[in-house]
């Protein structure tokens, strides 16, 4: 599947897992609209693919997803820029035990709110021509994480919408292919603040058992999930998928038992 002439739309796309997906799309000639918290980084992200790639064909949006109004505005500047939809990423996460009220915001909340627009620009029902949506899930939601209860719920949660909300795209007739993708650890900012107080809350008197639960399982470089991302977009019949990125066993697919009583 080309990727050529198309565009995508990534939350948290500055920095980390975002950056290396945003790259990786544009490799493959989509335009990009970047939207994240953090102007420098941003700024700094869009100068470098401006270099590497040419003018026009990323841009940079301030957004907290956490905000309704600016992420609904933030996806309709980039129709307005592109004049199109067609890929989203629902990327954007925190980890916070201590304002654990903003993680539900952040990596739950805002990934249903930017899966809901997504469909306004992409479903049939609304007249559009089809997409593809990835919400980004963590292997916490399979292991989960005892330091970092509220982060392991909302990505249960991501997970599990998701799931529900692939199969109302098929039974919707949508024409929207949706994904998740459960990634292990990966080496970016965000698995550093385990560190930190400010983060962890009364967690992180458990550091020490945290990084040896990632010693043990292994860290993975932002690359990797960007390959397994891409995956996802351009093989058509991935719909429904939810992806596991590990050391252990790489790129991989979860199954389900059939639903019973
Ligand atoms: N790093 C890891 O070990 C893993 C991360 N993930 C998930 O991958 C996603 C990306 O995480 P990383 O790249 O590791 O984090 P990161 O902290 O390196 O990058 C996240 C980006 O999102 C932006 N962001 C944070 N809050 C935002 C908000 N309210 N609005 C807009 N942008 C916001 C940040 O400014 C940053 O640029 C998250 O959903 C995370 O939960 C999943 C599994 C493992
Ligand atoms: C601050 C960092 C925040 C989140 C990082 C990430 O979202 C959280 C991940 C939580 C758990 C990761 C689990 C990874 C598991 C694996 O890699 C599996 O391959 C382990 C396989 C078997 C383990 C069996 C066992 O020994 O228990």
């Amino acid at each position: 599947m080309s990727l050529t002439g198309m565009v995508a739309l990534v939350t948290g796309g500055a920095q980390g897992i975002g950056r290396a997906v945003v790259h990786a799309l544009m490799q493959k000639a989509a335009k990009v609209a970047v939207l994240d918290l953090n102007p420098s980084c941003g700024e700094a992200c869009k100068a470098e693919l401006d270099a590497e790639f040419g003018e026009g064909n990323c841009i940079f949006i301030p957004c907290d997803v956490s905000n309704g109004d600016a992420l609904k505005d933030a996806f309709q500047k980039t129709v307005d820029t592109f004049g199109r939809l067609d890929i989203v990423v629902n990327n954007a996460g925190i980890n916070n035990e201590k304002d654990w009220e903003k993680t539900i915001e952040v990596n739950l909340a805002s990934v249903i709110r930017g899966t809901y627009l997504a469909l306004e620009h992409m479903s049939r029902e609304h007249g559009k021509d089809g997409g593809i949506i990835i919400n980004v899930s963590s292997m916490a939601a399979f292991f989960h994480s005892p330091h970092q209860p509220v982060y392991t719920a909302t990505k249960y949660g991501v997970t599990g919408f998701t799931r529900a909300m692939a199969d109302a795209s098929s039974e919707s007739n949508y024409g929207v292919r949706i994904n998740v993708v459960c990634p292990a650890f990966v080496n970016t900012p965000l698995l550093r603040s385990v560190e930190h107080e400010d983060n962890m809350g009364k967690f992180v008197k458990f550091k020490d058992d945290f990084k040896s639960r990632m010693a043990k399982f292994g860290i993975l470089e932002p690359s990797l999930i960007a390959k397994g991302i891409m995956q996802l977009i351009t093989d058509t019949n991935l719909h429904g998928a939810v992806m596991k990125i590990t050391s252990s066993k790489g790129i991989h697919f979860h199954t389900y038992e059939p639903l019973s009583a």
